[in-house]
This record gives structure tokens, sequence and C-alpha cells, in this order.
């Protein structure tokens, strides 16, 4: 089961004076139980790829399939593509709309044809997981709620589709340290509960260093690094030239040691860092 792109390539605004192709070639699997981080640099494609796996985009050659299914080719794709990814786009909270929390949540759900009574169970799950107490927010409005708030309504609206392969586009642009972490903790807790994938757009090197399974470095179009976190930060120079920085620990611990510190420069977390430096000055 996964979600496959084989040589897709993308130009915006084709034969005009602003023809821009914004992703060359790509071929890319990404499986069910993945939990898939893409970085790189403003403008390098990141947006434009993630945006094929839900089929917005159509690419201008090459072909995009969910479940070996053709996005492009059958009818029932549309259908397929719906029941199976769902996307939170950036700053996803200018698409709330219905006057409840609730009817916010369930609006997905609903144009899926599900019962009502399959709807009701989404939108509590789906509460529930965003933390979001259902008697004390099912029938306020969304627009009464902060920025972090308001995110965690609109990604709870696309959780209560409950879709086997989750995309999000910069969820935790905006957002201030706390609210950031509590977007990380809950997709963190949604993919180690449910055997999805996620597919997550990201700045922040940190987040992407905990959370993901695998990352792919985007540079000018194309895929520079793909690999698991430990290995793609060991590449301190393709990263630079595909303008990307490694994470502050990862430097940290690279600066140490270059200072003759016996240090594993490979670990990621902070926790990771402190035990080692911790040992490391033992044996000094
Ligand atoms: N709607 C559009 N029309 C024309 N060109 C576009 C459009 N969207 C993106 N582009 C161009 O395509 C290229 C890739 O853009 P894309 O948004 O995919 O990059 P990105 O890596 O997601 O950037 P960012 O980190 O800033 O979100 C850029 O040069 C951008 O200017």
């Amino acid at each position: 089961m996964s979600i496959e792109l084989k040589n897709v390539t993308y130009t915006y605004m084709p034969k005009t004076p602003f023809e821009r192709t914004a992703i060359k070639q790509i071929n890319l699997k990404i499986c069910k139980g993945e939990f898939v981080a893409i970085i790189g640099h403003t403008g390098s494609g990141k947006s434009t790829l993630v945006q094929h796996l839900n089929g917005i985009l159509k690419p201008t050659s090459g072909s995009v399939s969910i479940d070996g299914i053709d996005l492009h080719g059958k009818k029932d794709a549309a259908k397929t593509v719906r029941s199976k990814v769902g996307m939170v786009f950036q700053y996803p909270e200018h698409q709330l709309f219905e006057e409840t929390i609730y009817a916010d949540i369930a609006f997905g759900p609903k144009n899926l044809g599900l019962s009502t009574e399959e709807v009701d169970a989404r939108v509590r799950r789906a509460m529930a997981f965003a933390g979001l107490d259902f008697s004390a927010y099912a029938e306020r409005s969304p627009f009464q709620l902060s920025g972090g708030q308001m995110r965690r309504v609109a990604i709870a609206g696309v959780i209560a589709l409950e879709p086997e392969y989750l995309i999000l586009d910069e969820p935790s642009a905006g957002l201030d340290p706390r609210g950031r972490d509590e977007i990380f903790q809950e997709i963190a807790k949604l993919y180690q509960r449910s055997g999805i994938a996620v597919i997550l757009v990201s700045h922040n090197m940190e987040d992407v260093a905990k959370l993901a399974t695998r990352l792919i470095v985007m540079n000018d179009g194309q895929i520079s690094l793909d690999g698991t976190p430990q290995a793609v930060f060991g590449e301190p120079d393709k990263l630079k030239a595909a303008g990307v920085d490694v994470p502050p620990v990862t430097a940290l611990l690279g600066k140490l040691k270059t200072r003759g510190l016996n240090i594993n420069d490979q670990l990621l977390t902070v926790d990771e860092a402190v035990a080692n430096i911790i040992q490391a000055l033992g044996e000094r």
C-alpha cells in the first residue's frame, strides 16, 4: 500500500512568459507506516510535490498512483483520493467556515456520505484526539478560539476523514513554541496509534529529526537526499548545497567533536545529546 510518483514533472503557467517548472522527474514511493518529512529551501518545490499526492495538481508529465490506482486515469480516482488521503494546508484555520466546531469537523465525513451515527462517532473521536473536550467545545463557534485552537479544529476536521495517508504542509507555521509543540505531539500520537503514513512539510529541523522515519530533501525541484534522519543529517555538505541547516543539536555535537570530545555527532534529540556529552566528559 503506497503512493507512488513516476517521473513526475510539473510546470506552472506553461507556454507563457511566467512558465516555471517547479518539480522535475520525481520518482518517489511512500508506504503506509512511514513518517516522511519533506524539507528544502523556499521555492524548492515541496508544496508542489505534496499537492500531487492528493491529486490537487495533475502532473505535466508522469503519473501518480495511490494503492495502485492511477489518480488521473480512472473515473473513480477522485473518490479514492477523498477516502484515502487527508491534506492539511498551510494556515488551515482559514478554511474554517461553519457556525460550530461540531459542524466544521463533521463537514468532511458528511461529504463522504457516511451515516449520521458514523459522522457523530468520527467527530467525537477527532475532538478527543485533538484535545478538544466535546461538551465544552462542540457547540462553540470556531472563530472564538485562539489561533492554535483554531488550527486544532482544522486538523481535527481532516483527522475525522480517517485518512490512510495524512499530508501536512507546514502545520506549525505562525504558531508560538507551545502551540507548535502541541500540534506536533498530536501528530506523533496519531502516527504511533495508527498504521497510516504521515507526510510532513516542515522547516523545523528539530521536529523533523524527532518525528520522521524518513527525510526527503528537495533542492531546485529535485530530490537531493532521501534516507533516515541520521543518514540525511550525516551529509552536511549536501544539506548546505540544498540550503538546509542540520538540527541545532547535531550542529552542536559536530562542533564538540571537532574540539576533540569523543562524541557521537549523529544524535538528533537533546536528551540523547546530553547523555552522550556527560559520558564523553566523564571519559576525560
Ligand atoms: N501558483 C503558482 N504559479 C506560478 N508559480 C508557482 C506557483 N506556485 C509555486 N510556484 C513556483 O514554483 C516553485 C516551487 O514552489 P513551491 O511552493 O512548490 O515551493 P516550496 O518549497 O513549497 O516553497 P515554500 O517553502 O516557500 O513554501 C517556486 O519557484 C514558486 O515560485
